[in-house]
């Protein structure tokens, strides 16, 4: 099995070109589904993630043309199947959100349910409430979501919790049901107005995403179109956090300096310069040591979930102490004993982990438990003394794209072996 050897001590210079965003690109494959014509995808990240999803919608039937690269061309008018079966569902959670195109498209579905994951029990009873509000008939049999409706009709969905995943299936379903659907307490991510934007490229009728009330007026048809991602804040906030642990300058490039405000004030508080100019986003935190920062996990536009593990990385070695609330997800502090490992002190109490700063990690072998906190292991290890050994890796391919190139680019050593 792969793993990645980070020997550190390295203050990370120059600049970062950041891809399109994960959470952004699969919703928009699955999106594709509701088309009656091919739908060109451009700026698609190349993560293991986005090659099941591939994988799952050429096995609905869908023609995937890779055009150059980074563009991609979906053409869902040859699909045949509407079952999503559980050796692609169960390595990655997006996939459940086919079953909103299928059912709205092909009038049923049938969806393994996901697996349960590192981070949480992760349960998808919102998806099949919000899609029953629009008409659909729903059962789960055998570890199947299975889903049928003639036609979805326009009704009202009301979240008690805020749910990515969940609007983004009831979104898409909603665009081709017969009347007026409206949405309330939706999330706001990002992610949901570039699904949004696709959608409306493909001809659909959507008012208010990144809203928390999402109003959808169903077509009869969506028609192709052409969409490019929207860069990936997770991987930029990833980057700009090595540079302010590693004490050096970086820029990251192509990215939305609009869908981090809250990163970037943290990183402010941490006491980095964080200066954005039209995509490009520069922290700055030469010959300084990083202040420790408290933060709160939350719904857009609060500290996103995804930045957690990476923020609690510098708190590490942060001068000071600081606190972390994980409100979103009940088990993800996977990564605390492997930080721990690394000579981190931190002390959990439910939801909440302390963590006091020390001056300095000592490399040891770690092991990734899940996509971020991969990712916090990576950066504890730039700081810390001699090198990290970072098993299971394969979190990590999940959702970064080339990350030991981008980080060797800005000067680390860092390196994958088999
Ligand atoms: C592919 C993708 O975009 N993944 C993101 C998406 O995940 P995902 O869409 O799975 O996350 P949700 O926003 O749905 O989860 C938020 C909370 O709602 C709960 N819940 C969710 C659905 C449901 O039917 N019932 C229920 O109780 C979850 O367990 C969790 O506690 O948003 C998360 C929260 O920003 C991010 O961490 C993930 O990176
Ligand atoms: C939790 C994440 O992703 P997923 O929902 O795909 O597991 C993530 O991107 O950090």
């Amino acid at each position: 099995m792969q793993k990645i050897i980070v020997s550190g001590g390295i203050a990370l210079n120059g600049e970062v070109a950041i891809s399109g965003a994960k959470n952004a690109v699969l919703p928009i494959l699955c999106a594709t589904l509701l088309a009656d014509e091919p739908v060109s995808i451009g700026n698609v990240p190349d993560l293991h993630d986005v090659k099941t999803t591939l994988r799952l919608l050429a096995e609905l039937g869908a023609g995937v043309i890779v055009q150059d690269g980074a563009d991609l061309q979906i053409d869902p008018r040859t699909v045949r199947s509407h079952v999503a079966p559980y050796e692609l569902v169960k390595t990655m959670r997006a996939s459940v959100l086919v079953l909103g195109p299928l059912l709205a498209k092909h009038g049923a579905a049938e969806v393994s349910l996901p697996g349960g994951c590192a981070i949480g029990s992760r349960p998808v009873d919102l998806h099949i409430k919000a899609l029953e509000a629009l008409g659909a008939r729903i059962t789960l049999e055998h570890g199947f979501i299975k889903a049928s409706a003639a036609r979805l009709r326009g009704g009202k969905v009301a979240f008690d919790i805020v749910s990515v995943g969940a609007t983004e299936n009831v979104l898409m379903a909603a665009t081709l049901a017969d009347g007026t659907t409206v949405i309330d307490n939706a999330a706001k991510e990002p992610e949901i107005v570039d699904l949004a934007d696709c959608l409306v490229a493909m001809g659909a009728d959507i008012e208010g995403a990144g809203t928390d009330r999402i109003v959808v007026r169903g077509v009869e048809r969506l028609h192709g179109g052409s969409h490019r991602v929207v860069a990936d804040r997770i991987e930029t906030g990833t980057f700009l956090v090595a540079a302010a642990m590693t004490g050096g300058c970086v820029t990251a490039t192509h990215a939305r300096p609009g869908t981090l405000d809250t990163v970037l004030d943290k990183l402010v508080e941490a006491g980095a310069d964080v200066g954005t100019r039209g995509d490009a986003i520069t922290v700055d935190m030469r010959g300084r040591r990083p202040k420790a920062v408290d933060l709160v996990t939350a719904p857009h536009p609060g500290f996103p979930t995804d930045m957690q593990a990476q923020f609690m990385a510098m708190n590490c070695i942060a001068e000071g102490v600081g606190t972390i609330d994980e409100t979103i997800f009940e088990n993800r502090f996977m990564h605390v004993q492997e930080l721990v490992r690394l000579g981190a002190e931190i002390h959990i109490e439910g939801n909440r982990a302390t963590v006091t700063g020390v001056p300095k990690l000592s490399g040891a072998p770690v092991m990734a438990t899940d996509l971020r906190a991969s990712a916090s292991l990576i950066l504890a290890g730039l700081v810390a003394e001699g090198d990290t050994t970072i098993d299971r890796i394969y979190h990590l391919d999940r959702g970064y794209e080339n990350i030991e190139r981008k980080l060797s680019g800005l000067g680390a050593k860092i390196r994958r072996v088999d």
